[in-house]
């Protein structure tokens, strides 16, 4: 069986962790957690889908290494961000008798890694926890830089807190067992590290995206490590987005304000709101002229050749406005003195923050946007 790794590290001073990715490397957990862990005792969060696929293997590895194992399985799914199964889980855990040297492990998605990370920041004042993300879209973005949160009634993510992981440990495999629709929803945040800052990665994608969402393991391999490596840079600059790290968010404050609005019940994934969101953000900065139209048709005619979403018209969701979303807008993080900071682009590859953009206009992008979805 191959088991050929790639570490990268996010450099963080004494928060600092590994990133370790390969096929197959789930079978050297053992031997990587041991020496991060304070105790021997670790408690994996897992969801229903997943826990039938790796928990019993995962548990194996770690009880093979001398390791003690236990387990709580949470829902699949966005509504699983929620603060009652916050509650329950924070009980649940606790109900274990755990200790300050007792770790979380996150197996799972992107929903699992962001609420196993906060149970973590909060439990006992913050215990340590470790990443081991199965989906593509935990794989490239979620499981990396430490936010970790859960939705509130006013927004996603809107209760968290930033706590780094000890490792990341990425086994590729997994993706084999992933739903096509989950891929291409992780994939969005694969072509978001292009457009922010890397117009050659995305020209490989347009060239190699096919073969990969396909199931080409190198292709995959390839991408996730490209990806890893420039979340792993933005965050050593900038851990807890007080610049920089807010194009991360590129797609993301029209992304997360279609999701409010779709509800999290799974008739809009997180990627897919992204997806939409960055075809948004290139044709705002279109119709203001800060960007050529070409860029954004560039970005469509690669999202849609893969099958992923590009407007509103296919959602199940319909009932919006443009005030509406604004509104959902003004809750984001990345609001301050009344404004949002938006990430907006120049071209593919080249996006900026800014907080120059008027209501007006973007009501303006909204109302035509929605004109044109339910036409
Ligand atoms: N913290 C961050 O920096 C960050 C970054 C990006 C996204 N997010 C968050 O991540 C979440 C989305 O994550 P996601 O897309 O991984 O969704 P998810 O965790 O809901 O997983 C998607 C689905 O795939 C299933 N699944 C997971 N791994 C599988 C596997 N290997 N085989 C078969 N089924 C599998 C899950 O059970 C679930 O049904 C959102 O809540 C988003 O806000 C956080
Ligand atoms: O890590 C980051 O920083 C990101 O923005 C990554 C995003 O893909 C992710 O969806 C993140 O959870 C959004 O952050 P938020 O602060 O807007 O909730
Ligand atoms: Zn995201």
């Amino acid at each position: 069986m191959t088991t050929q790794q790639n570490t990268l590290h996010v450099d963080l001073d004494e928060r600092s962790y590994d990133i370790v990715c390969g096929p197959n490397v789930l079978e050297k957990a053992g031997e990587l957690f041991a020496p991060l862990l304070k105790s021997k005792r670790v408690v994996i969060v897992s969801d229903s889908n997943v826990a039938p696929l790796y928990l019993d293997k995962l548990c194996g590895f770690l009880e093979d290494a001398g390791l003690s194992c236990e387990s709580v399985v949470l829902p699949a799914g966005e509504a699983t961000k929620s603060i009652s199964n916050f509650e329950k889980l924070l009980e649940d855990i606790l109900a274990m008798g755990i200790e300050r040297g007792t770790s979380l492990v996150a197996l799972g998605g992107g929903v699992i890694g962001d609420i196993t990370g906060f149970a973590a920041s909060a439990l006992l004042r913050g215990i340590d926890f470790i990443q081991v993300p199965t989906t593509l879209l935990s794989q490239v973005d979620s499981s990396v830089g430490g936010k970790t949160g859960i939705n509130a009634k006013a927004g996603k993510n809107l209760i968290g807190a930033f706590h780094q992981p000890r490792l990341v440990l990425i086994d590729t495999q997994s993706l084999n067992s992933l739903p096509k629709r989950e891929l291409l929803a992780g994939y969005a945040e694969v072509v978001k590290y292009g457009l922010l800052g890397d117009a050659e990665f995305f020209a490989w994608l347009e060239e190699n995206g096919q073969a990969l969402i396909d199931g080409d393991q190198e292709l995959r391999r390839e991408a996730i490590l490209k990806s890893c490596a420039a979340k792993a840079n933005v965050v050593a600059q900038d851990e807890k987005e007080g610049g920089v790290r807010a194009l991360l968010n590129l797609g993301h404050t029209f992304g997360h304000a279609l999701e409010k609005e779709c509800g999290y019940g799974g008739d809009l994934l997180h990627g897919e709101a992204v997806s939409i969101g960055m075809v948004m953000a290139f044709e705002f900065c279109a119709q203001q002229g800060l960007c050529a139209p070409e860029d954004g048709e560039r970005l469509k005619k690669h999202l849609v050749s893969l099958g992923m979403p590009v407007d509103l018209s296919s959602l199940p969701c319909q009932d919006w406005t443009a005030e509406l979303l604004m509104k959902h807008m003004m809750k984001d993080k990345k609001v301050k003195d009344g404004k949002v900071t938006f990430v907006l682009v120049r071209a593919i590859g080249e996006a900026y923050l800014s907080r120059e953009v008027e209501d007006a206009d973007l009501k303006t992008y909204l109302d035509d946007l929605l004109k044109r979805s339910k036409a």
